[in-house]
């Protein structure tokens, strides 16, 4: 089983001022329909970020997705990430100054979060590079730091690897005078090899979903059919998405997740099953509201006029490459 790397660091370097380094991040896909958790893909919707060390404080510059709701301090997620890897790397620094061009929409299943999380480790990751401090951090663990730190390494190691990821989590145990208690949850992942001929598009409303609210819509516990029902469709999308295209339509049903979301979100469901008659293999992206479709051929003029009617616009999109960090 692949080693994941252990969290720790200090910050014993002040990192000089002046050094810079520039990230691109792709959004990515979650679940994949059955894979709840454990499916992702990269797709070719970009932030870019430049982050270089100053004097002092946290300046941000943002423009698109978000500019306008964002927080401009030390709560912004990629200041935060920021900071937590140069702890990690052992260094930390004065102040920061961020330019933000953001295309990924934000709360709308398309990994927003988890991207920014990833170049903000990604970022320091170069930093710490730039500065001598440290070799760049490896992919497991910009999967490991960006997977713990966000909450979602579905889409982080999409981030992070780029393709079509498989990610499982794994708690190790450790002993204590009072028993045995699991330390810490350690996040891997390993990319597919996709499929030449399968493309992506992905529909998108201009309506948000938080993803803590609609986790908090899913059970506890589910029925052992719909479990094995998954674990079957699941296996199977990993044969569909690498070999077997033809399979994608029986490959991306879902009993975990989506029934349980689609009440809060009407309209994405209502696509889901109209692109389904229509015989092409859609799911709910991530936790939604955005629609995922995987398909070898393009969508219709029809679908995208019966999307628009709906309220959604029509983006296909390229199955990307894994973050790209520059020094
Ligand atoms: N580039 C970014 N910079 C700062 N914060 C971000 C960025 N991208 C996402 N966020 C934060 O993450 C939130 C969206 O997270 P979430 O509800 O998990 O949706 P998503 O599916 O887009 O990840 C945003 O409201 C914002 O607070
Ligand atoms: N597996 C998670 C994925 C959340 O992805 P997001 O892009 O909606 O943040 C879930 O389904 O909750």
């Amino acid at each position: 089983m692949p080693e994941a790397p252990s969290v720790v660091g200090g910050a014993d370097n002040v990192l000089l001022e002046g050094i810079s380094v520039r990230v691109r991040v792709p959004a990515s896909s979650a679940n994949l329909g059955p894979g709840f958790d454990c499916l992702g893909i990269a797709l070719g919707v970009y932030d870019t970020l430049t982050v270089s060390t100053v004097a002092s404080g946290i300046h941000i510059e943002a423009t698109g997705e978000g500019a306008d709701s964002i927080p401009r301090d030390e709560r912004h997620l990629v200041v935060r990430a920021v900071r937590r890897g140069l702890e990690y790397g052992g260094a930390s620094a004065a102040g920061l100054a961020l330019r933000c061009v953001n295309a990924i929409p934000h709360s709308r299943g398309l990994g927003s979060s988890a991207a920014a999380a990833v170049s903000g480790f990604a970022a320091a990751s170069g930093l710490l590079a730039a500065a001598g401090v440290r070799e760049p951090f490896s992919d497991a663990e910009l999967v490991q730091l960006a997977g713990e730190f966000e909450g979602h390494p579905d889409n982080a190691a999409a981030s992070v690897l780029g393709g079509a990821v498989v990610t499982w989590a794994d708690s190790p145990l450790d002993a204590n005078p009072d028993g045995v208690v699991a330390v810490r949850e350690a996040y891997l992942a390993r990319g597919l090899v996709v499929h030449p001929g399968i493309r992506a598009t992905v529909f998108v409303p201009e309506t948000e979903s938080s993803t803590s609210h609609t986790r908090g819509l899913l059970p506890d516990t589910v029925p052992r059919a719909d479990a094995v029902f998954n674990l079957s469709r699941s296996a199977l999308a990993v044969v569909a998405l690498t070999t077997a295209p033809e399979c994608l339509i029986d490959a991306t049903v879902d009993r975990l997740h989506q029934p349980y979301r689609a009440p809060s979100m009407p309209q994405s469901a209502e696509l889901v099953v109209a692109l389904r008659e229509r015989g092409y293999a859609a799911m709910v992206s991530g936790a939604g509201p955005s629609v995922l479709v995987l398909s070898t051929d393009a969508v219709t003029d029809e679908v995208d006029a019966l999307a628009h009617g709906i309220g959604f616009a029509t983006w296909p999109v390229e199955i990307a490459e894994g973050v790209e960090i520059s020094w």
